[in-house]
């Protein structure tokens, strides 16, 4: 069995790992950290995990304890704290890591920019989003092949949304509309948050410059080099999970929506957890689930193609992608443990 960790196993991405891996068939938890809650058994916090680890409690495990224990090391601890964590367990254990914050996600220069301060750890890591790359053979030729940056929730909806048409070198300009669910922001309650604020409502936010954008950019112009004509807008809507994300891409050539199914259907042929669906995708069927479910339309009359997804923020977009790409980092088969359809 792999043993992991969790590091910030109290907060929302960290009880997601904690659930999706307590039946996962190859891997043992066997370390779960928080600072707050150290003493405490996992399913009296989380406790939709009643009956699973019984014998395993919080605790506030040093890096050094960690790393001894673990032969995978989850960070899901917020923008800022991994890269305080990382270089110590890289350089002092063989664990690998799978980093679901931002830090590791920016080329150095672009973090800087992005952030507004220089990065303490410039060290790459492996961008995975397992659909758009060869994450295998990424690893295999990266300077730190046990660091993985797992993408943050937007844009893995976002590049899933484009990533076809991107490869193929069409888009002119794109608008991505993004509506998260509220655990998007963490379990720290804010005003947003809070329940007469969000219910019956919809709330915009960093309309022109998330920081997210950076990363969108990064990754489209991967696939169609040059190319940056990208906007962002994100919101949250009264929902606990869920993003759905539609992408207005405007190409130079006219596309029917058969042209544009077509390409989605071979850029995706045996990407098990993107799935291409008739009309709009629906947050209720990817909840819970590692899945993408993508939409097409196409508006020829004024070169617009409308592709819509749909992914579970803390799955697809967080915590199951995560064991997506640890499943990908040991050679195991990449829907072990994660082979489950949505709860609609
Ligand atoms: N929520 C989401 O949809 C997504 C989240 N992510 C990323 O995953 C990470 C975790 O997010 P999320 O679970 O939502 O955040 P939360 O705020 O819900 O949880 C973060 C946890 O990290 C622990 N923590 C905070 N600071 C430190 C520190 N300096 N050292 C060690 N542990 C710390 C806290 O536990 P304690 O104080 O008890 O130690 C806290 O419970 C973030 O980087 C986030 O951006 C990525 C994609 C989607
Ligand atoms: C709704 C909400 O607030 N979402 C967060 C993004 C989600 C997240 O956790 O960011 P990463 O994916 O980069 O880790 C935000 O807008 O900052």
């Amino acid at each position: 069995m792999i043993k992991a960790g969790i590091i910030g196993a109290s907060g929302y991405a960290g009880e997601e790992l904690l659930r999706l891996l307590a039946t996962h068939p190859s891997v043992e938890v066997v370390a779960a950290t928080s600072r707050n809650l150290a003493g405490k058994k996992i399913s009296s916090v989380h406790t939709n995990l009643a009956g699973f680890y019984n014998k395993l409690i919080f605790e506030n495990l040093s890096n050094d304890d960690i790393k001894t224990l673990c032969d995978v090391i989850f960070l899901a601890v917020p923008h800022g704290a991994s890269m305080d964590i990382v270089p110590e367990l890289l350089e002092k254990s063989k664990c690998k890591i799978v980093d679901l914050s931002a830090d590791y996600r920016l080329k150095t220069a672009e973090f800087e920019k992005t952030y507004g301060h220089p990065h303490k750890d410039p060290r790459e890591a492996v961008y995975a989003i397992p659909e758009v790359h060869d994450v295998a053979a990424e690893l295999k030729n990266s300077k730190n092949p046990r660091l993985i940056a797992n993408p943050g929730c937007f844009p893995t909806g976002a590049t899933l949304a484009v990533a076809p048409l991107a490869k193929t070198g069409v888009l002119e300009n794109v608008i991505f509309d993004s509506k998260s669910g509220i655990t998007g922001a963490g379990n720290t309650p804010t005003e947003t948050s809070h329940f007469p604020n969000l219910t019956e409502n919809i709330i915009p936010y960093k309309l022109t410059a998330h920081r997210h954008l950076a990363e969108m950019k990064q990754e489209i112009s991967r696939l169609q080099p040059g190319f940056s004509n990208v906007c962002f807008t994100p919101h949250v809507i009264p929902a606990a999970r869920g993003i759905m994300t539609t992408a207005h891409v405007f190409t130079k050539e006219k596309y029917t929506t058969k042209d544009v199914k077509e390409i989605y259907s071979e850029f995706y042929e045996n990407k098990p957890f993107v799935q291409l669906v008739d009309g709009v995708p629906s947050l209720l069927n990817v909840r819970g689930s590692n899945f993408c479910h993508i939409g097409i339309e196409a508006e020829a009359a004024n070169n617009r193609i409308v592709i819509t997804s749909a992914i579970d923020n803390l799955v697809k977009g967080a915590s199951g992608q995560a064991i997506q790409n640890m499943n990908i980092m040991f050679g195991l088969k990449e829907t072990e443990g994660l082979w489950f359809p949505g709860l609609p």
